[in-house]
């Protein structure tokens, strides 16, 4: 449904944050992308949404080509975005943003949606959605209007930053329902195992290439960074070594 066509991004001094990255995302399937930070997977993400234009390259809805449309544009074909940090709006309720992001939703419905992202509803439904909110429960709203949205495609930005453990395990599970009910496909960027683990395909991005590779190698190189003493993206694979200190 959605291809990216050698897509390239350069920064004004000529380095190349995203360097030819080419894939086809299918319908109604998860992808994580995942990656060392800094390799060019949230570049990615805003390109996909229209937030920064690629230097080169270009990107396909079914066929059409999207690349000259702007976030407003895409959003109209079905595209939506979690950010990695939300914003806060003043003077609008919570109940208020989720029932913008889907009109039809009844109260029920938005209870629903709260709590697929591990918030009370009760609690939660007529709080402001401004700075008042700490950055988690922000995040989880933004996923609940995401969610809420009955999107063609959602893409979201670390969604476990910030994100308690135990709403991080309820979170993944309704992406994984999500998944089950909806004809959506989602991309989620992330560095956790369990998003990894349900997701149909992985993507890494290493210095702004995309790396396909099999699971198990993704995974057991993530445990051995998680391992390194110095708890660096070095591909050192675990080991602490002189230069780390
Ligand atoms: N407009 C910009 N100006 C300068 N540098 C930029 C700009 N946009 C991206 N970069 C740089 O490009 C690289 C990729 O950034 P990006 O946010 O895409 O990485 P990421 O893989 O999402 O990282 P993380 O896992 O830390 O979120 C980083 O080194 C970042 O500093």
């Amino acid at each position: 449904m959605l291809e990216l066509k050698d897509i390239t991004l350069r920064l004004d001094d000529g380095r190349a944050v995203l360097d030819g990255v080419s894939v086809t995302l299918q319908n109604r399937k998860i992808y994580a992308v995942t990656g060392p930070n800094g390799s060019g997977k949230s570049s990615l993400a805003r390109i996909i949404m229209g937030l920064q234009q690629p230097t080169a390259g270009r990107i396909l809805l079914d066929g059409q080509d999207i690349t000259d449309m702007d976030i407003t544009q895409r959003a109209g074909l079905g595209i939506g975005y979690a950010f990695q940090h939300p914003p806060r709006f003043k003077g609008i309720k919570v109940r208020e943003l989720i029932k913008l992001a889907d009109g039809s939703r009844n109260k029920a419905g938005i209870c629903d949606m709260l709590y697929s992202v591990g918030l009370c509803a009760q609690e939660y439904l007529e709080r402001d959605a401004d700075a008042t909110l700490s950055g988690g429960e922000a995040k989880r709203i933004e996923i609940a209007t995401v969610l809420a949205r009955r999107l063609r495609l959602a893409v979201f930005d670390e969604p476990e930053a910030g994100i308690d453990l135990w709403s991080f395990q309820k979170l993944a599970d309704t992406f994984r329902e999500m998944h089950g009910k909806s004809d959506t496909t989602i991309v989620i960027i992330s560095h956790q195992e369990r998003i990894l683990e349900l997701a149909d395909d992985i993507l890494l991005i290493k210095e702004g290439r995309l790396a396909p590779v099999p699971r198990d190698i993704i995974l057991t190189s993530n445990n051995s960074e998680a391992n390194c003493r110095c708890r660096q993206s070095c591909g050192k694979r675990g080991e602490a070594h002189v230069e780390c200190a």
